[in-house]
């Protein structure tokens, strides 16, 4: 491949659309139909109105966060980062990316970097035994600052460094501008705070202080993912609707869900695209699984995501895929050149199951193996795309992330919803608050304590 990246989109079309592909002549129409949500997309990209543009403003903290990593590599044996969804799910997947599943048991000069996304009294007393909480230096990522499992996790672990002795000064707070606790508490503890746009919402901020910073620490220079992120912007913005990848991809999703493909699955050929797939599966779902249209009618608009990792999966999900309902898009996510390749040799040449290996590579046969799974499902009649990424680089992982979050924004303008709240996730929070005494969600505690009485008689429980 000549470029950074590569968007096939053949196997999503077929024919007549028998079998529920898109008939190759509905997709020839495709620029005329879409054109209007098309050319207000690329407009708004265009002239950085997109909250999108807001990460490329981002690439200007890239200097300040460098040098705050520094200080914090030199000093400290650990980095604790705090956050949960967007503010953890981001920096999760460029570190596995980028460094590998195995990085924090490798010997090496930087921090070990640990990122807790839960809430879970086991977890949190594992990961103290294996750190030093006076050698761990303490991110808290929250955009609102009032996650509750992340404050949770931050008021514990606060307390612990306190204890220990630890410099209050080095903490780094992230989250947006705002009158609120989390920016008192930064001001008063006189730590590092690092601001992220209050328009860029916490699943689109991975390309922002919020990604930038473990990163950093990491060892993984933030300007090149951001170099990825500008080589799939510059050819959103530049190509028409007939040669643009986005547009294409885009409208070929939004027309298989109205065709009853209501499962969009990313399957990742590379263990180290596993944690993308879980930031996948945040971005897609709480961008577009929405009820209400622009227009406020009720449309109960998105696809379920699921990610699923080759070739593992193969072995356990692929027979689902392959025969059971025929609800699903599978993308497949593959890494053209990996470094390193491993030659596979002929060991045991008597024996038919293991001689044919001679002369291929560890990373011939994933390709292989991708291959056919993608033939044989689009065979039976599931639609797939594939999207190649050149290397595992920061480039290329840059180029992943802004192009899912590119085409997150563009179907949700096919859909007409907004990708940018999720208004499905508060009532639980508000409850979670109530019930947890939160001082002004006191006025609805009696009311939630009603329903959660009324909700335990329902109860059918079984004991064994
Ligand atoms: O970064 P925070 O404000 O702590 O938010 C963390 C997460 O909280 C909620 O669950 C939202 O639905 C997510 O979109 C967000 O990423």
């Amino acid at each position: 491949m000549n470029g950074i990246m590569s968007v096939d989109i053949g196997h999503l079309l077929g024919g007549d659309g028998a079998g529920g592909f898109i008939p190759a002549n509905e997709f020839k129409g495709y620029p005329r139909k879409y054109a209007g949500v098309f050319e207000q997309f690329q407009t708004s990209l265009k002239e950085g109105k997109s909250p999108l543009a807001l990460s490329l403003a981002e690439e200007a903290s890239i200097p300040g966060i460098k040098e705050l990593a520094q200080k914090i590599k030199t000093k400290y044996q650990n980095v604790l980062v705090l956050g949960i969804g967007g503010s953890a799910l981001g920096a999760r997947a460029v570190l596995q990316f980028l460094k590998g599943p195995f990085y924090n048991m490798e010997r090496r000069d930087e921090p070990r970097l640990f990122i807790l996304d839960n809430l879970d009294p086991l977890l949190v007393a594992k990961l103290e035994n294996i750190i030093d909480i006076k050698k761990t230096a303490l991110i808290y990522t929250s955009k609102s600052g009032s996650t509750p499992e992340t404050a949770a996790q931050f008021i514990y672990f606060y307390k612990k460094y306190r204890e220990a002795g630890g410099d209050v000064k080095d903490i780094v707070i992230i989250c947006d501008k705002a009158d609120n606790g989390i920016n008192h508490i930064a001001r008063d503890l006189g730590c590092h705070l690092l601001h992220i746009p209050g328009d860029l919402p916490g699943r689109y901020s991975v390309l922002s202080s919020v990604g930038f910073l473990p990163s950093e620490i990491a060892g993984v220079d933030s300007a090149r993912l951001m170099a990825g992120a500008r080589a799939v912007h510059g050819s959103i913005i530049d190509n028409p609707p007939e040669n643009n990848s986005l547009f294409a991809l885009g409208t070929c999703l939004y027309e298989l869900a109205l065709k009853g493909k209501s499962i969009h699955v990313l399957f990742n050929y590379s263990s180290f695209l596993f944690e993308f797939g879980l930031w996948f599966v945040q971005l897609w779902a709480e961008s577009l699984g929405k009820r209400l249209s622009g227009k406020g009618e009720a449309v109960n608009a998105g696809t379920t995501p699921l990610t699923s990792l080759g070739a593992t999966d193969q072995h356990s999900i692929l027979q689902l895929f392959k025969e059971g309902p025929a609800d699903k898009v599978i993308g497949f996510a593959r890494v053209e050149a990996f470094s390193g390749d491993i030659p596979l040799t002929g060991e045991f040449s008597k024996e038919k199951e293991y001689s044919y290996f001679a002369g291929h590579t560890m990373a011939e046969q994933l390709a292989i193996e991708q291959l056919s799974t993608e033939m044989s499902l689009v065979g039976t009649g599931t639609p797939c795309y594939r999207i190649t990424v050149k290397d595992i680089s920061p480039e290329s992982l840059g180029a992943l992330f802004y192009f899912y979050e590119a085409l997150v924004v563009f179907t949700a303008g096919l859909w007409d919803i907004n990708p940018y709240n999720q208004p499905g996730v508060e009532e639980g929070k508000n409850i979670t608050y109530a019930l947890m005494g939160r001082e002004d969600y006191a006025g609805r505690r009696a009311e939630y304590e009603k329903q959660v009485e009324k909700y335990n008689n329902e109860r059918i429980v079984f004991e064994i």
